[in-house]
């Protein structure tokens, strides 16, 4: 599991180790690590380095790594993009060869130019957690004069990229991003997290906060969550799931949301639907067993028409969201909700149907994102899993659980058909006794794996990443690092 913490918390977490320490002995240790994590990156000696230099903290780092780095006979540029410089950084670099220049808003130093173009390395030390979302207009054109070839490297996070992670703007673009003590929320979330690169976190001897704002479940926890029968399980006991889903239109959403909840390895799983996906997966997977009865959860929505819905799909989908068991509502199911859930609740909109929810419940869409997600989950009382590139999973706040973030898929899952297949493996997890938040979060890091098993490196079919659930399962309890 990887942790991130708010700004505030790590704020207060530093301070804390800061009047503990010898004053500056916290930056000396980030500018050590940091250089260390330059070092193993440079090819040779005498490699060009550009550190961008801003005018907090993380431009402090940056400083004293670039006098380190000059010490150890590679060629160090410092530009000075800030109002001030951290004087202590600036004068240790300056007496150990540092070069410094600075960047100056629409009269850019021709020399500052070349050598951002020629540079083999680039350290962002631009700002960190006290920087604001976006670059200022000075800084707008400089991430363009960078050389493709050069190997950038943000020092706590990319310039640019909201340290809390939820508001997208202009950034540098990091190859890696060197960290300390911990991960942040910009580092996990979606509106930031493609600027990162390569995470790398540097310890620094500061205590971790109480409690993670935002998780990310690597593939060794699969093992711990996933619900692996015993020799005393049945069929029941390892949870019935009841699949309403796909009609006359939609009928593969049917097959699709019960191929991949009966690969996941469930105990059983009902169909409710008219004829035409019915006759389908009659065929298709023989496993299901078809009309209303007793189950463990429930997965409605996928492939779903409200305007045109079946009448009994609609009477029973109403019942299960009338009981206390757990429930997945997908895509046209849910349409069905508007009061808050009593009963666990796993919502698993695209970025489309999470706008048209809230607008439908009036609530306002401002922003978008993991911020709208959290409306709409605190409004329903449902957790709700918002699909994308990074899949975010957000309970209710008042649950006073940290949110999920995976990004596990390959791009090529962005597919027709593959959010059924999710909805199948949540429908299969939640069946299973897992919690709203593990059942999201598991699901969408199982299916980002079973895309990339199923054609590593190549397009995939929604049926490949159902058929490939079971196979993915197995290779990540028994070899999870492979
Ligand atoms: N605390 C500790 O114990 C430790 C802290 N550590 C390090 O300190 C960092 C935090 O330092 P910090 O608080 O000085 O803030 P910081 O991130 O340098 O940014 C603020 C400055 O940047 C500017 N600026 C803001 N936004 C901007 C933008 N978008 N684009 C451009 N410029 C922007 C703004 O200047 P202004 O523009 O307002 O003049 C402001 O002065 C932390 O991330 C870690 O690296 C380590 O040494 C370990 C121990
Ligand atoms: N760029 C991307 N990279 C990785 N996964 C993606 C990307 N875009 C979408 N996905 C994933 O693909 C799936 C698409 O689901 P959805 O939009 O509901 O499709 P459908 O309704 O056709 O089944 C989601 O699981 C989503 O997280």
């Amino acid at each position: 599991m990887i942790r991130a913490y708010s700004v505030a918390d790590v704020r207060a977490a530093e301070a804390s180790e800061t009047d503990r320490q010898p004053q500056g002995e916290l930056m000396a240790r980030a500018a050590t690590g940091l250089t260390d994590v330059v070092l193993n990156r440079l090819g040779h000696d005498g490699d060009r380095v550009v550190v961008l230099v801003g005018s907090g903290d993380n431009g402090g780092d940056a400083l004293y790594a670039a006098g380190h780095l000059a010490q150890a006979d590679a060629n160090v540029l410092a530009v000075l993009v800030g109002r001030s410089q951290h004087e202590g950084g600036l004068e240790y670099a300056r007496t150990r060869g540092v070069s410094v220049l600075e960047w100056r808003a629409g009269e850019a130093d021709s020399q500052v130019l070349s050598a951002l173009a020629e540079a083999d390395v680039v350290i962002d030390g631009i700002a960190g957690i006290g920087g604001r979302p976006g670059l200022p207009e000075h800084l707008r054109e400089l991430p363009d004069h960078i050389a493709d070839t050069a190997y950038v490297l943000a020092v706590d996070l990319p310039s640019g990229c909201d340290p809390a992670g939820l508001v997208t703007g202009p950034s540098i673009y990091a190859d890696e991003t060197v960290t300390f003590s911990m991960a942040k929320p910009v580092h996990l979330l979606p509106a930031t997290e493609y600027a990162v690169g390569l995470l790398n976190v540097v310890d620094i001897g500061v205590r971790l906060p109480k409690v993670p704002v935002v998780e990310r479940l690597t593939r060794e926890d699969v093992l711990g969550l996933w619900p692996v029968p015993g020799p005393h399980d049945d069929k029941y006991s390892r949870g019935v799931l009841g699949v309403v889903a796909g009609g006359e239109t939609y009928t593969g959403a049917a097959v699709m949301a019960v191929t991949a909840a009966v690969t996941a390895g469930i105990g059983m799983v009902r169909y409710v639907g008219p004829p035409a996906p019915t006759d389908l997966l009659r065929s298709r997977v023989p496993e299901a067993v078809f009309g209303d009865g007793r189950c463990q959860a429930w997965a409605i929505g996928s492939g779903w028409e409200m305007d045109s819905a079946d009448p009994q799909q609609l009477s029973v989908a109403r019942a299960a969201l009338a009981s206390s068991l757990p429930v997945v509502l997908d895509a046209g199911g849910l349409d069905l909700i508007d009061e808050p859930r009593d009963a666990p609740t796993l919502l698993t909109p695209h970025a489309g149907e999470l706008g048209r929810l809230a607008e439908r419940l009036g609530i306002p869409t401002g922003g978008g994102g993991v911020a709208l997600a959290q409306r709409v989950a605190d409004h329903l009382q449902a957790t709700v899993l918002l699909k994308g590139a990074v899949t975010t999973v957000v309970p209710p706040s008042d649950a006073g659980l940290p949110l999920r973030s995976q990004a596990d898929a390959p791009a090529w899952l962005a597919t027709a058909g593959a959010g059924d297949v999710l909805a199948g493996i949540c429908g299969a997890l939640l069946a299973g006794g897992l919690s709203p938040l593990d059942a999201g979060s598991l699901a969408a890091l199982v299916h980002g794996v079973a895309a990339e098993d199923a054609n590593p490196g190549g397009p995939v079919r929604a049926m490949d990443v159902a058929h490939q659930v079971g196979g993915t399962v197995a290779r990540l309890l028994h070899t999870p690092t492979a």
